[in-house]
């Protein structure tokens, strides 16, 4: 197969994980910067061009699509799949699951635990929305962060609204949840690849500190996952409709609860914890999703 590996940075360590699996299953792949993936859409044609040449060939793309650069990078996401590459995530999956409010409200479709979550816009309902989620402390989180930036614990009705005012003041997309204080600064981070979970990592947070996150100063080490953690898991990222997902959960007194659904989870701090070739069971799974090769789509499949 030909893999395009859409990333932002080829010396980064998912993308170079995953350069080296595609390579070591006998595969060809490029690392392209989806920033310089450009775009002609005419009738029934998609043509995309790279620094000045044609692309083409390929049979399957993994995006690997950060958070700042999500309408682009899913517009080249996009093209490739009308163009008939098979993505491993696909474009709408991956807006989805950018989308923590949109994420929140397909998991609570599908009656799947989660921080009871309120979403509003007026001021002159704050006092009104608080009520809705019960007493502090409360999680306030930017919609569309990453990397535990942007969340932040009210510890107290007052300090809720004071941060509700301030991100409402720079016209940020913001939630407020309950606090899961039984989860003790730890979460599970899931790593999903075809309806299987094929690694998880527990992350502690440093003391002082609520949010696990790696980049956050968290510890990751190994964890096995319940079966109910593990359905939930596998079932959250279906309902976002990834193919590939981190799933991130709380261990709480009412069961696992989902966080969030990541689209282009980071490799690193998972092979690390767990020691499993998580870049070799990505590309097993565009194997098993292209099917047998020499098979080229030359029509452009339906949205
Ligand atoms: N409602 C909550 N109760 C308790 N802890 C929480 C809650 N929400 C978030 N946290 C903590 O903060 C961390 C960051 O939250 P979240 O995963 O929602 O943000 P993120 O910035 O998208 O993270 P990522 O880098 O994994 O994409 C979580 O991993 C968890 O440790
Ligand atoms: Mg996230
Ligand atoms: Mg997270």
């Amino acid at each position: 197969m030909k893999i395009a590996i859409l990333s932002r940075n080829a010396s980064l360590y998912s993308t170079i994980r995953l350069v080296e699996a595609a390579r070591a299953r006998g595969h060809q792949a490029r690392v392209l910067d989806p920033l310089r993936c450009y775009l002609r859409i005419a009738p029934g044609a998609f043509e995309m061009h790279y620094k000045g040449r044609v692309l083409g060939g390929f049979d399957a793309v993994i995006p690997r699509i950060g958070a700042s650069i999500a309408f682009y990078g899913t517009a080249v996401v996009r093209q490739f799949e009308m163009m008939g590459v098979h993505a491993l995530n696909g474009s709408d999956a991956i807006l989805r699951a950018r989308d923590k409010l949109r994420s929140l409200q397909l998991l609570a479709r599908e009656e799947i635990g989660l921080p009871t979550t309120v979403f509003g816009d007026n001021p002159d309902d704050t006092a009104d929305l608080l009520a809705m989620l019960g007493s502090p402390p409360h999680v306030i989180k930017l919609n569309e962060g990453a990397q535990g930036q942007g969340v932040l614990l009210a510890e107290k009705r007052s300090a809720a609204q004071g941060v509700i005012e301030a991100f409402r003041g720079l016209y940020a997309n913001f939630l407020v949840q309950e606090f899961i204080a039984e989860a003790g600064g730890a979460d599970l981070r899931c790593f999903v690849v075809g309806g299987k979970i094929v690694a998880a990592m527990q992350r502690q947070a440093p003391e002082g500190e609520f949010r696990a996150n790696l980049h956050r100063g968290g510890k990751a080490t190994a964890v096995v996952l319940s079966a109910a953690e593990k359905r939930i898991a596998v079932k959250a990222a279906r309902a976002i409709g990834l193919h590939v997902a981190g799933v991130d959960l709380l261990r709480s007194q009412r069961g696992p609860l989902v966080l969030e659904v990541n689209a282009s989870p980071g490799l690193e701090g998972i092979e690390a914890a767990t020691g499993v070739d998580v870049a070799a069971s990505v590309i097993r799974h565009i194997e098993a999703s292209v099917g047998p090769l020499p098979r080229r789509r030359t029509r452009p499949r339906r949205a």
